[in-house]
């Protein structure tokens, strides 16, 4: 009888553990469901937005980049190829209709050689400065220009224009300028560069992007299959 009475209960302990753990796991499965929901939803929050209603939307890759991460990109990857020891900025301009015009970075001017002129800014000798002779992203951009003209163009670029900028901006026809940093608000340059861009009508504000960070990894391309020798035609059957 008391052998009865043992298996009885630890069958029923058993039972009610088993439903105890089950419960648990339920509930955190739900809970992870619940939050990598919230999570997806801040994410991608534009994204939604932004989808069709009737799209096949669970077929799209969700992990974009918005136009003006996109181009505020192409400008620091331009920065990229720039000399100046202390600050490499660089410039992209995009028409109408988001197509890329024009990019530069900052540096020296053509036929100035790099490893000739001086980067160095605080020089005994004025002359030994690079102030002198650097040309801006921006005004490579604008000069590097593949359209006719930049009117109503964009100006994407990582540091808010100076002022000897803001009067090629203005004159190009360029009506929008976009910028990351602003660390020089306080100098007279930036000050005067902002009185003319509003007296002539050009916008500008400062992007936060989403993404603090783009990572371009070279080793996202399968290489193994770059190195495949290339298939060649199969031999037309000749009767
Ligand atoms: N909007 C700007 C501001 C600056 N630059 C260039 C000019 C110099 O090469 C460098 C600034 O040097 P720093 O004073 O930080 O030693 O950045 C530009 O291209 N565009």
């Amino acid at each position: 009888m008391q052998d009865y009475y043992w298996l009885y209960m630890t069958t029923n302990c058993t039972c009610f553990c088993l439903c105890l753990a089950s419960c648990r796991e339920l509930l955190i499965f739900n809970y992870c469901t619940i939050f990598s929901f919230i999570e997806n939803r801040i994410m991608n929050h534009t994204d939604i937005e932004d989808k069709p209603k009737q799209s096949n939307s669970s077929c799209k890759n969700q992990n974009f980049i918005d136009w003006d991460e996109y181009f505020m990109a192409i400008a620091f990857l331009a920065a990229k190829r720039s000399k100046d020891p202390c600050t490499q900025v660089g410039a992209c301009i995009i028409n109408e209709d988001k197509k890329i015009v024009g990019v530069g970075y900052n540096g020296m001017p053509i036929g100035c050689n790099d490893d000739e002129f001086p980067w160095s800014k605080n020089q005994e000798s004025e002359l030994d400065n690079k102030y002198l002779y650097v040309c801006h992203a921006e005004l490579n951009a604008i000069l590097n220009k593949n359209s006719s003209d930049l009117k109503n163009c964009k100006l994407y670029v990582g540091l808010f224009p100076c002022n000897e900028c803001a009067k090629c901006i203005i004159q190009s026809g360029i009506k929008e300028v976009v910028y990351l940093s602003d660390k020089h608000a306080h100098k007279n340059g930036t000050i005067a560069s902002k009185r003319m861009l509003s007296a002539a009508n050009v916008k500008y504000s400062q992007l936060n992007p989403k993404n603090k960070k783009i990572v371009i990894d070279f080793n996202e391309i399968d290489w193994d299959s770059m190195y495949q020798p290339a298939l060649s035609p199969a031999p037309k059957n000749v009767s």
